[in-house]
């Protein structure tokens, strides 16, 4: 039976940066992936969706400036768009096999990883059993990472067929644009492909959440610019109202839903999508003799720790955050962990994350809603994208930033939105002042390139400070500092 230090189960984007970190620390390694390398990472999932919302963004734009001229739009083909998807979801798989083929080819690093196509299962604390095409073959191990990822949460009673009723692994299997759909969920994924599929114009999308609103952990005023853009793509959010029923039915897909004022209604679209959060995959992946323990919401861990001594779990498959940034992150500390010491500790306060909305919405740290719940006094400054020149260069000041610090001497950073035009790229300077545990000084006196983004974030920056340019308060909530005290609930404007 060959031998290994480490097997990792899943290459996904968490399997895949583990692997390559034990390969760095010149561990024995056997990486196993029963479907395609790369996980949801890359197909039905991350690239996969990022390259529709670009493909729709530029689509949405386009028919703009067409419109501007008085030309008449040409109309996207879904077939092309589709053809786009699959090439840059062939391009980024293939270059992780390309890699990984020249990694097993070269002397330096070829006696470090092994790979191998097929099903994993956990047969005992220190076997791992592969079953591929043709053969069941099992290999002895040190340790082992689970990475197996997730999928889509069902709901009952809702029949998923992924042709008329989808979700997020059916949706790019489509033959046509539909006509009309509806999105049941409107967390980031139900958001994401409204914003897709309102972007393309060829869809009359609906939207329901359980919630009282879309995005129900953003916080109110975030909310608020989203749904104001996806209404005006023609996108009818059903408020107080829950999804009771849905069915096919002739080719169509029928669902009710019941109003809070008592009636119920009856519509009938093209295509649902259930886009209502993840599940993790650990059915048959350990046999009873492994105690692996499950939490409501995946494998319970300490510290990426499993409750068996030798095995691990990393991304989607644990119960934190589900992001690729997050699977990488919890892959590569694993193995230091499993290996020797990590020389930073696993911190997840400092993560940054882009919803992938018109506009973008990049976040890193706390919002209000959060800060609230965790009990902080906070203060508080919202700067509007029309002060940015840069913003008003491009000819679109629709957007915002909010930065959150301690509401004390120090003002150290407890997060940041930024909804707007390039938004994602102006978030990490933050980011990394979060993970440095720094105040806001440094960001108030480096300079800027001008006329960008990030001179937003530093004017932000200098109203907390009592120094800005345009001082808070005087042009109507363009710039504007308040405190939060949680124990009167109350908002105080400075
Ligand atoms: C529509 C969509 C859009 C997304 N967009 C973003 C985004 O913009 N940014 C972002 O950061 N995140 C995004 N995510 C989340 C991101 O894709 C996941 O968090 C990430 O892929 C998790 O990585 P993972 O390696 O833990 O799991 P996965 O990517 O799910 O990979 C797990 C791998 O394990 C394999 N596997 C499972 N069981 C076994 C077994 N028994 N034996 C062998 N192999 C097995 C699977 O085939 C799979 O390849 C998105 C997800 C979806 C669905
Ligand atoms: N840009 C990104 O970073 C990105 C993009 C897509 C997905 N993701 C990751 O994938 C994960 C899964 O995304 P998701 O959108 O499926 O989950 P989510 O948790 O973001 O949203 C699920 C939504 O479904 C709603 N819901 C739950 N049950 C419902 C019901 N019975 N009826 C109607 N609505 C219901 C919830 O209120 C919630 O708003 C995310 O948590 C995120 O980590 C990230």
């Amino acid at each position: 039976m060959d031998q290994y230090e480490l097997i990792i189960i899943g290459a996904g984007p968490s399997g895949y940066a583990a692997a390559m970190r034990a390969v760095d620390l010149k561990k024995k390694t056997l990486l196993v992936e029963k479907n395609v390398m790369g996980g949801a990472g890359i197909t039905n999932g991350a690239l996969s969706s990022k390259t529709l919302w670009e493909l729709s963004r530029d689509m949405l734009a386009f028919r703009k400036n067409l419109d501007r001229y008085h030309m008449e739009p040409p109309k996207a083909l879904w077939k092309e768009i589709q053809s786009e998807v699959r090439n840059a979801v062939k391009e980024r798989v293939d270059l992780l096999k390309d890699h990984l083929f020249e990694l097993q080819k070269n002397p330096k690093y070829s006696s470090y990883i092994d790979f191998i196509q097929g099903n994993a299962s956990i047969i005992s604390e220190h076997i791992v059993e592969v079953e591929t095409a043709n053969e069941r073959l099992a290999f002895e191990t040190e340790n082992i990472i689970i990475a197996t990822g997730s999928r889509p949460r069902y709901l009952p009673n809702i029949p998923i067929d992924e042709k008329y009723i989808l979700t997020s692994d059916g949706i790019e299997l489509m033959d046509d644009f539909p006509k009309s759909m509806v999105i049941v969920g409107a967390g980031v994924i139900g958001c994401e492909y409204a914003t897709i599929f309102s972007g393309f114009g060829q869809t009359k999308v609906n939207l329901i959440d359980k919630g009282d609103s879309i995005l129900p952990f953003e916080d109110p005023d975030v909310v608020a610019v989203i749904e104001k853009n996806l209404e005006a793509q023609g996108v009818h959010i059903h408020r107080n109202s829950s999804l009771s029923q849905m069915e096919r039915k002739n080719g169509k897909v029928v669902y009710k839903l019941d109003f809070s004022d008592g009636h119920q209604e009856t519509f009938e679209v093209d295509k649902a999508l259930v886009s209502v959060g993840r599940v993790p995959n650990y059915e048959n992946l350990w046999k009873d003799a492994v105690p692996v323990k499950m939490g409501k919401r995946g494998v319970e861990d300490d510290d990426t720790k499993t409750s068996v001594k030798n095995i691990y779990a990393v991304g989607d498959i644990t119960a934190d955050i589900n992001l690729v940034n997050v699977g990488e992150l919890e892959g590569r500390y694993a193995v230091e962990k499993i290996f020797g010491t990590p020389k930073k500790k696993l911190v997840y306060e400092n993560i940054s994350t882009i919803m992938f909305l018109n506009p973008e919405v990049a976040g890193v740290g706390y919002n209000e809603k959060t800060a609230q719940e965790k009990g902080l006094n906070y203060k508080v400054v919202t700067t509007d994208y029309s002060t940015i020149a840069r913003a008003v260069a491009k000819r679109n000041t629709q957007g915002f930033i909010k930065l959150l610090v301690t509401n004390d001497e120090e003002m150290r950073i407890l997060g940041m939105r930024v909804v707007g035009e390039q938004a994602s790229a102006a978030i990490q300077a933050v980011a990394l002042l979060i993970s440095m545990n720094k105040g806001i000084e440094e960001l108030a006196e480096c300079v800027h390139p001008h006329p960008s983004i990030t001179e937003g974030i530093q004017e932000s920056v200098r109203a907390l400070l009592n120094k800005s340019i345009l001082k808070s308060g005087l042009l109507k909530d363009k710039v504007n500092c308040y405190c939060y005290d949680c124990a009167k609930n109350e908002r105080i404007m400075i």
